[in-house]
This record gives structure tokens, sequence and C-alpha cells, in this order.
């Protein structure tokens, strides 16, 4: 068994960024967090870290009975993980251990070496067996709060207990029927869930690019675009490109505008190892012109219908810049219309669980725009439950749905035609 030490100090220092700094994991990596680890270290201090932010209350509620106050945020860092670790069925010996040293060797809270030591042998004993009779962990208020509203409060907590369960493995095919494609469960949206928690790469058709990773809701806005061979289609906020290359394998003109070039060099990967093409343009999305059969417009959004496989989201952000992201996907919406040819379509679209970033922009936009009708009819083709349609004549997706499948993520979407 390899020495854990690296990945369990790095999993302390991501939580420590998360909860002390307010940063996203995604930063973190990009920032280089990982960089000095081993690959198999990597993968492990990832999970640790995501699953200790997943069971954070659960963590919080069993150091409780063992702190008499508030340690110091890394030290309770540590705690945490060494209660998630212990209470998931981690070798005693091995949790504890690495991580009394991990506080030991530190300069300023090397001290409470004891103190860590007393409180997680008192959780190898009798955490495990608390751990199972605790609820699921909950938002914070200032999330729980707007979707009570939104969807109330069975709801959420159906939300809560997908979030705590994590997020399936869901790939989309390039041609349904050809290729290798990974062993699971075909969904009725035509993504397959697979059942085997794999690395990806060694899965059968990721080198001969068969399929791509998209969730099974990510993957229905370009399927309700319905993309034809030939026609030009604009892909806007494109990148890491999902939506491109489904539009790309329908045969469609694809041009697809991010405004990161980090992420747009993900866009690439992806084409290249899919072999399909597309043009590929680092722009503001307010600055692209032109005249499109069919746009798609994912637009940059609060993410929080993929707190699933983002735990962290919840508690890095405090929904403060939410209220500019609203204004901005207003704008992009109405930019992304004049960008439609008449008797055009576009989808819009937001991996949101938000009203205000879904089902508000387009009943506001179909006030705005005389020249736009929203069409629910080819929901129906997508293999979903028809309850799902909303009032406007939008689709609303909550990782609470297919719970007997494994959940989906959250998301928004709608079908919207330009008059001739
Ligand atoms: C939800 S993600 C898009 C996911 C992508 N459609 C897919 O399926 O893989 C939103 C994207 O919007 C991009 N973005 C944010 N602001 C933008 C802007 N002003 N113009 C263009 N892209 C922008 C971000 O870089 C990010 O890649």
């Amino acid at each position: 068994m390899s020495d854990a030490t690296p990945a369990r100090r790095t999993a302390v220092f991501l939580l420590d960024q998360v909860l002390g700094e307010g940063r996203l994991l995604a930063e973190c990596y990009a920032a280089g967090a990982l960089e000095r680890l081993e690959p198999q270290d990597r993968a492990r201090a990832q999970r640790l870290a995501t699953d200790t932010l997943r069971n954070l209350e659960r963590c919080d509620k069993i150091l409780a009975k063992y702190l008499k106050k508030a340690p110091p945020l890394h030290v309770k860092n540590a705690l945490r993980l060494g209660a998630y670790e212990l209470c998931a069925g981690g070798a005693a010996h091995g949790v504890v251990n690495t991580i009394v040293n991990i506080i030991a060797r530190h300069k300023r809270h090397g001290a409470l070496k004891g103190l860590v030591n007393a409180v997680l042998r008192k959780v190898a004993e009798h955490g495990p067996a608390e751990w199972a009779k605790l609820r699921t962990s909950r938002l914070p208020k200032w999330l729980r709060a707007p979707l009570v509203e939104a969807w109330g409060s069975d709801a959420l907590r159906g939300i809560e207990a997908a979030h705590q369960a994590g997020a399936p493995l869901d790939v989309t095919p390039k041609a349904p029927g050809h290729g290798a494609l990974p062993e699971g469960d075909t969904l009725p949206s035509g993504s397959i869930r697979v059942q085997d928690s794999v690395q990806v790469s060694t899965l059968p058709g990721f080198e001969t690019g068969d399929w791509w990773v998209q969730d099974a809701a990510a993957a229905l806005p370009a399927r309700l675009l319905q993309a034809q061979a030939g026609e030009a289609v604009l892909d806007l906020c494109a990148a890491p490109g999902g939506k491109t290359l489904q539009l790309a394998a329908s045969g469609a003109d694809v041009t697809a505008v991010d405004i990161s070039e980090k992420r747009l060099a993900l866009l690439k990967e992806n084409l290249t190892r899919t072999k399909l093409s597309a043009q590929v343009i680092a722009r503001d999305a307010l600055e692209h012109h032109g005249q499109y059969d069919a746009v798609i417009l994912d637009a940059p959004c609060s993410a929080t219908g993929t707190i699933r496989r983002h735990p962290d989201l919840p508690h890095a952000k405090d929904g403060s810049d939410f209220g500019a992201l609203i204004n901005l996907q207003t704008q992009m919406l109405a930019h992304a219309w004049s960008l439609v040819k008449p008797g055009g379509r576009m989808v819009f679209c937001t991996c949101s669980l938000l009203p205000d970033e879904g089902e508000c922009q387009i009943e506001d936009a179909l006030d705005m725009f005389p020249d736009m009708t929203a069409d629910p009819a080819p929901i129906h083709a997508l293999g979903i439950d028809s309850n799902w349609i909303t009032e406007e004549g939008g689709l609303r997706l909550r990782p609470d749905y297919w719970a007997d499948r494994g959940g989906m993520d959250g998301f928004y979407m709608a079908l919207l035609r330009k008059s001739a």
C-alpha cells in the first residue's frame, strides 16, 4: 500500500482553500495544487477532498462531540478529513497516524498533535456507528432558502440526498450503435451510464474517440436543438465542448465561441480525440457577430445544478456574484437572439437550479421579443418525463429526478423559434 501522506496533506490544503479562502476546487487545480503529486495521489487527494466536502455536516457533527472549542481551521480540516475517512471504513491505524503526523509537522499547529490524536481515536471507536444515524448533509442557508422557495422542502430533501450520493459517470456516444462503448445502462435520453467507477481513459472507445464524458442532463440541450447536416450552427459559451461535439457529430457546420483560451484548449483536445471538426473562436460572446440557422447558448451561471459532482461550490460561494451572472445571461440571451436567422431557432440553457437563471429568463425574453416563441413539442422526443416541461415551454431538470437510476444534473433549457 502506497504512503497516503502526500494525498492526505494535499486534501487538507484543498479543504483550507475552499473553506478558508472561498476558492473552488477547479480554481485550485488550475493553479497547480496537484502538480507535485504522483498521478494516483492526485486522484486520491481530489477524491478525499470532494468526499469530505460532500459529508461536511456529518463530519462536523461527529467531531463536535469530542471538541470542547473550535481548533484553528487547518486543524479542523485535518480532523474533518480524518472523521470522513474513519467513518467511511478507512483503517484506523493508517488514517490516525498520517493525520497526526501532518499536524505534528505543521510549523504553527504542531503542538495540537495530541488533541488530533485523542479526537481521531475516539472517532475511530464511536464514529462509524454514529455516522449511519446522521441526516444527509444540508446545503448552506443562503442556497437552501431560494431552493425551498422554488421547489418546496420535500424536493429540496431529494436534491440534498442526490448531492450526498454523488454523480455516476455518463457518456455520450458519437454515433449510437457504432464504435466501442463502455458497458452500462443506456438511459432513455440516449446517454450511457457507466457501471464501474474506473479511470475514464482506460474505458473501451476512449482512445478511438467513440464517446465523451457528459452528464445525461447536459446532453439534452444539443439534442433539443436537433442540428441538421450542413446547417450553420453557433455554440456560444462552448468550452470544454460537450455540446460542440454533439453538434459536430450531427454533421452541422459548427462555430464554437468561448471567452476562455484555457477552456478552449480542452475543447480542441476533445475535437482531436473524437475526430470531429468545428471552427473554434476565442472571443467574448457579446462581441461575436454573424447569422446562423441555429444557436445554442449555454450561458455562464451559478452552476448550482452540478453540486453532485462539485460539492465545494456551496462552501466556496455565498451567492453574492449571482446577480451579476443573471444580468450577463439576460444580455447574452438578447445578443444570441440577434444572431439567429429569421425562421431559425435557439436553445438557451443553464446548469442552474435557480429559476432566475432559467424559467424567469425565458419568461422575460418572450415578453421582450415579439418574434420569439418557445416550442416545447420536441422535448417529448428526449425520453424524459413530460411533467418536467415548464409553464413557459422550457424543460426543468433536477438532481432528484431519475433517483432510481442515479439522478441527473440540474439543468434548464428552452427551444426558442424565430418567426420567418
Ligand atoms: C456552462 S460553461 C459551458 C459548457 C459548454 N457549453 C459545454 O457543454 O461543455 C460556460 C462557459 O461560458 C464561458 N464564458 C463566460 N463568459 C463568457 C463570455 N462573456 N463570452 C464567451 N464565453 C463566456 C466560460 O468560459 C465557460 O466555458
